[in-house]
């Protein structure tokens, strides 16, 4: 009898350990488990390769010459951002007032939970080794975009074996600059890196890798009629069911959404989340969908403006693609945040056009739109011009997977010749007008993109935002 209380107040006395994780709740044991709920997050979640993959080699068709190589990534995996932050510590608060045992998927908070942001310098930033809260943490941005770097020089590096200096572009927010020191750290001591950090201030106008950030003619609300029409009922139905198994507990359906928000960051951040196993799989696609549609529709495809904002990186970057013969340069990295990945490839027409996502339902034939897969943290789209006999090509990598243009892919790899490409550009960007629909001449009077062409004598060296 006596023994088996010293085991109890032991036990108990372990569980209570600080963060010490024993047991069912080692780490060891819940890392790696959690793998199948990313894609279900948004985006905001960890790093993983395109799911859509067709099969296509990722390889240089063989008998061919690359001839240019483009880049444009995401940061990596970070801390929530600060508004993010205030939703989920709003909720956060609510649970950690709970005065009673926690019963159903809340029970893990029973077992001396430590809340995962425990440093507010940490938020808008990268998870990085240091600031991790498991030592164990596989999925920080530090890790993520060294990582990368490497997998760059495996799959490239003879396109910078004998060019060992060259610039590496990033916007100015801090976890994009972040991230684009970890990848040139990722490549090793046999470069000399120039990091060009480009400015994402409104006042930068045109000369941006943010077009998003200088477009004060963005409206967020400009398809609310649309997404109000989502069914949210599942936010409602997971704060019953909480509500419900924790008497006294009163979350509503913003706090159920948030705690979708507060699962990806968790893993970014732990490695593993126990929030995360508080949904269903019929939850996580209601959300995700709900994450696709609202993207679509703010920074995609659904919103008519976007192919102008997406043209200034887009024109650019064919400017770089016609130059390749004449550039010395033949590598372009760049990084950035998600919104502009997403623009850009609007603009591009890689991301599906001619059917509107429907709020009505959640559609499963045909959406081929799922945020998640373009813009995971450490996103990373690449285009390849690459020359075969006589002719020319062009394709784009998309989280390591090659995702054709639909109406121009008969080259070797699903490739799209150069004029035709050069046709199928002309006509994606005709029309469009980012200084205009964007009104930038309210905020800048900067109306070119020029830092490809003018970095070394202008040396871009922005002040660091955290945004
Ligand atoms: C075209 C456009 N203009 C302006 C905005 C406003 N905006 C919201 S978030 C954001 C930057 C990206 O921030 P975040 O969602 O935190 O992406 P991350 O840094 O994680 O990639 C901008 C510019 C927008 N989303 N789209």
């Amino acid at each position: 009898m006596f023994k088996s209380i010293v085991c109890s107040v032991l036990a108990a006395s372990l569980v209570n350990a600080g963060t010490i994780p024993l047991g069912k709740l080692a780490d060891i044991a819940k890392i790696g488990t959690q793998e199948e709920i990313i894609p279900f997050l948004g985006g905001a979640g960890p790093y993983f390769s395109f799911p859509g993959d067709y099969g296509i080699s990722r390889d240089l068709p063989e008998g061919c010459e690359m001839k240019q190589l483009q880049m444009l990534g995401r940061h990596g995996e970070r801390y929530p951002t600060y508004s993010k932050a205030k939703t989920i510590k709003k909720t956060w608060y609510k649970l950690s007032n709970y005065t009673r045992q926690f019963n159903g998927s809340l029970t893990f908070l029973n077992d001396d939970y430590e809340f995962f942001i425990t440093d507010d310098n940490d938020l808008e930033m990268e998870t990085t080794f240091a600031n991790s809260d498991d030592v164990l943490n596989p999925y920080t941005g530090e890790m993520d975009a060294k990582r990368h770097a490497r997998e760059f020089l495996q799959q490239y590096g003879y396109m910078v074996e004998n060019k060992t200096s060259f610039p590496i572009f990033a916007a100015s927010s801090e976890r994009v600059h972040d991230t684009a020191q970890y990848f040139i750290d990722g490549l090793g001591d046999g470069f000399n890196i120039s990091l060009q950090t480009v400015s994402e201030a409104m006042s930068a106008g045109a000369n941006t890798l943010s077009a998003g950030n200088a477009c004060p003619g963005w409206d967020e609300d400009a398809n609310d009629d649309i997404l109000d029409e989502y069914d949210t009922t599942y936010l409602d139905d997971i704060a019953k069911r909480l509500n419900k198994e924790n008497k006294g507990l009163n979350l509503t359906s913003t706090d159920a959404n948030t705690l979708f928000a507060w699962c990806a960051y968790e893993l970014n951040s732990r490695g593993y989340s126990d929030v995360c196993d508080i949904f269903s799989k019929d939850e996580l696609v209601r959300y995700s969908y709900g994450q696709d549609l609202t993207s679509f529709y703010q920074d995609g495809p659904g919103y008519d403006m976007i192919k102008s904002v997406g043209a200034n990186l887009f024109n650019a970057t064919l400017k770089l693609l016609k130059q390749s013969e004449t550039q010395d340069l033949k590598v372009w990295l760049s990084f950035t945040h998600d919104t502009d990945i997403l623009n850009y490839l609007t603009t591009i027409g890689i991301i599906d056009d001619k059917n509107n996502l429907t709020a009505e339902y959640v559609p499963f034939m045909g959406n081929t739109f799922h945020k998640s897969w373009y813009v995971p943290q450490g996103a990373r789209v690449y285009t390849e011009k690459f020359q075969c006999s006589n002719d020319t090509y062009v394709r784009y990598v998309i989280n390591d997977a090659v995702v054709p243009l639909e109406t121009c892919s008969t080259g070797p790899g699903f490739s799209c010749e150069v004029n035709d490409f050069y046709d199928y550009a002309e006509k994606r960007v005709a029309g469009t007008d980012f200084l205009k629909v964007c009104n930038v001449s309210s905020v800048s009077n900067v109306t070119k993109l020029s830092f490809y062409w003018d970095w070394n004598t202008t040396h871009y060296n922005a002040t660091l935002l955290k945004q």
